[in-house]
């Protein structure tokens, strides 16, 4: 992907993200806006996670809450994976505590059959808060915009809400791959026009999630995933901004992770940034990789974690990644304190 304009971006995280030099060591945090700041939880208090996601100004307010109290390098657009299965018109909810919930789990051809397409129109007011947040963010701040893989997704239609064992997934997946490489087919497409809506509107980078991958084995990834994740990656190839993608628990996935098509692999904490790189291939930017759980841990302790990975990340430049953008290795803990994540970021950029 690396295009002369993006190595030298004014933005660190563009730098990182395409062998450039950044003129600070980019930082961001998954989640970063939510629950873990009071402002977010008082204009929440009363108005539903979804409804919020469809308020051009309150997403804007949103995504600017972290940005503006800690001084990351990067703004996340405020949305969920979810948002534009709702907006398609399937039937479901964000419930707190617990996430996505589906009305009518997917389960059979007809359901297939009858998974909406999403119409851009039915995201103008996702396209309207891009536009919001551009002209409030600084030269140097880069907006994320993302969706959730196909596979993601999928996991969430199938089986009605969050699992841990995926079993009517997977029994998808394995008993019936022509329905399975259907659905996924449709779920890349409304991927596609949903990064496209943010692409056009604006944004300065993607962050493609598929969050529960890591439940799947290397030879499953690459027969029921990669290709879909691949299209939806390829069909966004021409806006030329990079691609993050990311998943929990993908130590043994990181390598066809990031063959279908990423720029930047996003790492989890279980495998070192330096050994991530070198098992992702030279020519990609890694980002990573604290556990959130960490930030609970007390300052010396997130020092002395902090730096480990600063340093891992620049052996993982020595073994050939052209950058390193730091972030934890998942989401922001709701209990987490947002002046231990302000003080993250000001020992970041300081060291
Ligand atoms: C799997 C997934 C979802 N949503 C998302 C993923 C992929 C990222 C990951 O792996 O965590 C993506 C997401 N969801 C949200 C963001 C906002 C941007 C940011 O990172 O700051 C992003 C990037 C807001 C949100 N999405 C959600 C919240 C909490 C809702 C609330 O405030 O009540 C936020 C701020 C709800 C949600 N939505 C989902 C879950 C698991 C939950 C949490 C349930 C809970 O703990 O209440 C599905």
């Amino acid at each position: 992907m690396v295009v002369a304009e993006a190595k030298t971006s004014s933005k660190p995280l563009i730098a990182a993200a395409t062998g450039g030099t950044p003129s600070r060591r980019p930082v961001w945090f998954m989640r970063q806006a939510g629950r873990s700041l009071p402002e977010y939880r008082a204009i929440r208090a009363d108005r539903g996670m979804l409804e919020s996601c469809f308020d051009a100004a309150l997403v804007c307010e949103i995504t600017m809450q972290p940005v503006r109290r800690h001084d990351v390098d990067a703004a996340i657009l405020f949305s969920d994976i979810v948002v534009p299965l709702k907006a398609a018109g399937v039937d479901l909810d964000i419930v707190a505590g617990t996430g996505p919930v589906v009305a009518r789990p997917i389960r059979t051809a007809d359901d297939v059959a009858a998974l909406p397409r999403l119409d851009a129109a039915a995201v103008g007011s996702v396209s309207q808060a891009v536009g919001l947040i551009l002209g409030e963010l600084t030269d140097a701040q880069a907006l994320i915009g993302f969706a959730g893989a196909p596979f993601t997704l999928a996991s969430y239609l199938i089986e009605g809400g969050p699992s841990r064992t995926y079993e009517n997934t997977k029994a998808m997946m394995y008993a019936r791959p022509e329905l399975w490489h259907q659905l996924m087919a449709q779920l890349a497409d409304i991927t596609v026009e949903f990064l496209r809506v943010q692409l056009d509107a604006g944004v300065h980078a993607v962050q493609l999630f598929d969050s529960w991958a890591g439940t799947l084995s290397v030879a499953d990834y690459q027969t029921y995933v990669a290709p879909h994740s691949a299209r939806v990656l390829a069909e966004i190839a021409e806006y030329k901004v990079p691609r993050i993608h990311f998943g929990v628990g993908t130590g043994e996935l990181l390598a066809p992770m990031a063959h279908v098509g990423a720029d930047v692999i996003g790492v989890d904490w279980r495998v070192p940034l330096d050994e991530a790189a070198r098992r992702v291939g030279p020519g990609k930017a890694v980002q990573g990789n604290l556990d959130p759980t960490l930030l609970f841990a007390g300052p010396e302790v997130i020092e002395s974690q902090v730096r480990r990975i600063v340093r891992d990340g620049e052996k993982a430049i020595d073994a050939g990644a052209v950058g390193h953008i730091f972030n934890l290795g998942h989401g922001v803990l709701p209990a987490t304190d947002p002046d231990v994540l302000t003080r993250t970021v000001e020992l970041v950029h300081r060291l």
